[in-house]
């Protein structure tokens, strides 16, 4: 690759670790900031649109599909491009951060496909972010086996799981990584350094470079995202088309404009995801202001509420009328020691599992390898010996815009107990996340960043609309950060509680919880940086 048109200088401000000089190689460097040089302008403007978006919404503007992309909805002849090597059958994708011990767990554990998350599964430390990238370059180069020191070995079994991964989205940057002094966009550094090493290794051996992109809010989003993988494979002479992104379909202005994102990435394209909990946290989000959009607590917000129907059918609709895969997201119950607890977590995601199969899935997620024979057998059964269900188009699927925003079919006020259990979590999990881990079990629930913010923006949101008492949520706040201190000798109780003040219980609504908490407590800059001159 030449560097001769590069001029920027890209500095390393993160603290050194163990192998990290064989990711941040100045090669990979150079590769990161020619991707910023190219990208993190037009970034930038996609995030002040959708700022402008935003306001506009909460004042009361509508929300409908866009008439100016008509002719793409339209045009009955386009399609995606056919599935890629490893992504024909996705019955079962299992999910988690690209830790050590869960790569080799996740890739050894039956599922199609392992989706290795930089995103809502992984709190971003500079640690676990260059942690991840030897991981999965480890794993590929089948060289991660290890044995703790109790003895217990981990090693990669010949059938592996096809690697999926899902870069940070648009609006977080890495404060270890400056070019020309600015911090570079989080998706370029996820995306660019798993690339770097890893696209053609994968491609070598049979597989290629595969994406989840995750919160894009519209199709331009999906369009900058195509202009990456354009010019990330022209700069190191992968064919256009290797790359293949499956779209998480998760806010609300998103699931507008499912036919207009698989057509931007049409060449790129793998399908879209059901990411409910994200769908749910900016459906809330996008209405926080509007007292006809309230929720009642989030355990009765389920995919069988009518919204949440229309989207999954929509989506699955959408993808087969263009020949590409949907896949579903993410029961939140985890299997339990204790058999009854077990048995009734088993439950709810099997009938989950089954009406996704009963949509037209093609595949769903699975947040445990305890949960991957589940998910396998209900699309099994459905699926017989087929790869896939694409040939379900769902002509009988009808969704309006009135449909997907029929929240008032599912309204309710919050219940006492509810309120309590958002605190609850919002605490435990920002504390979980300020240690460094980015999911967690809950009250035999899998917590991670969506469903903390779905737990936050509740309470910013019945306080808004004076559901509850301010005063009682104050009451149960000092509650839960006792237990908390109580039952976590090393939980970090005074700014997990920081983060809830900030985003649950301020006049304005951050649009994320994670770029203000991750500015604050997970940046950590040693005295003297590396500096890579181009
Ligand atoms: C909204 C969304 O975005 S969903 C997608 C993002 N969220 C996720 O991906 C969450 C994925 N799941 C997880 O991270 C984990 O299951 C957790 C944190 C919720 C629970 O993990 P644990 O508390 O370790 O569960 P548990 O003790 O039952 O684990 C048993 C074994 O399974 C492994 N395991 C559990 N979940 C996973 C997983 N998703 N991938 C790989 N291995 C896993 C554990 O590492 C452990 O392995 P070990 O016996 O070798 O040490
Ligand atoms: O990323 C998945 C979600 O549900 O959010
Ligand atoms: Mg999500």
């Amino acid at each position: 690759m030449s560097t001769t048109a590069l001029t920027s200088r890209v500095q390393v401000l993160g603290a050194p670790g163990d192998r990290h000089d064989e990711i941040l190689t100045p090669a990979a460097l150079d590769f990161i900031g020619r991707l910023d040089a190219a990208f993190a302008g037009r970034r930038l403007e996609l995030l002040a649109e959708r700022r402008h978006r935003a306001e506009l919404i909460a004042a009361g503007g509508p929300l409908d599909f866009v008439p100016a992309t008509s002719a793409v909805r339209n045009d009955p002849d386009w399609r995606v491009a056919p599935p890629a090597p490893g992504l024909l059958d996705r019955r079962v994708e299992i999910t988690g951060p690209p830790e050590r011990r869960m790569t080799v767990n996740a890739l050894n554990s039956g599922a199609q496909v392992w989706m290795a998350d930089f995103e809502d599964a992984t709190s971003p430390t500079w640690d676990n972010i260059i942690g991840g990238q030897l991981n999965l370059l480890d794993a590929i180069e089948r060289r991660i086996d290890f044995t703790t020191a109790r003895g217990k070995e981990y090693r990669l079994g010949d059938r592996t799981a096809t690697i999926v991964v899902r870069p940070r989205g648009w609006h977080l940057t890495e404060k270890h990584l400056l070019v020309d002094g600015r911090p570079v966009p989080a998706s370029l550094v996820d995306f660019g350094l798993y690339f770097f090493h890893c696209a053609q290794r994968q491609i070598d051996a049979g597989s290629g470079p595969y994406f989840y992109l995750p919160k894009l809010e519209n199709h331009l989003e999906a369009r900058l995202w195509n202009e990456v993988f354009v010019l990330a494979q022209d700069l190191l002479g992968i064919p256009r088309g290797t790359v293949r992104a499956t779209v998480l379909i998760e806010t609300i202005t998103a699931a507008f404009e499912m036919e207009e994102i698989l057509h931007e990435l049409r060449e790129h394209s793998a399908g879209l995801n059901a990411g409910r909990w994200d769908y749910l946290f900016s459906l809330i989000k996008t209405f926080a202001h509007r007292p006809d959009y309230v929720l009642p607590d989030r355990a009765k917000v389920t995919m069988t509420a009518p919204f949440m129907r229309a989207y999954s059918e929509l989506l699955v609709r959408t993808c087969h009328k263009r020949g590409a895969h949907a896949i579903g997201g993410m029961a939140a119950h985890l299997p339990s020691r204790d058999a009854p607890a077990n048995q009734a977590a088993l439950a709810k995601v099997r009938l989950d599992k089954e009406r996704e199969a009963e949509d037209g899935f093609d595949g769903s997620w699975a947040a445990h390898p305890g949960l991957v024979p589940l998910c396998r057998e209900v699309f099994d059964s459905v699926l017989g010996e087929r790869p896939h269900q694409l040939e379900r188009t769902r002509d009988d699927v009808h969704v309006t815009a009135a449909d997907l925003l029929a929240v008032h079919r599912t309204s309710g006020p919050p219940t006492e107990e509810g309120v309590r259990a958002n605190i609850a979590v919002a605490l435990r999990y920002f504390d979980a996340w300020l240690r460094g881990h980015g999911a967690v079990a809950l009250d035999g629930l899998m917590e991670d960043a969506a469903t903390a913010e779905i737990a936050r923006v509740q309470v910013w949101q019945w306080l808004r609309h004076g559901m509850i008492d301010r005063d009682r949520v104050a009451g149960l706040l000092d509650a839960e950060s006792t237990a908390l201190a109580h039952e976590q000798p090393r939980a970090l109780t005074a700014a997990a509680r920081d983060i809830f003040v900030r985003t649950a219980l301020s006049g304005e609504l951050p649009a994320f919880f994670t770029p203000d908490a991750y500015a604050r407590h997970l940046v950590r800059r040693p005295a003297v940086a590396v500096v890579h001159h181009s």
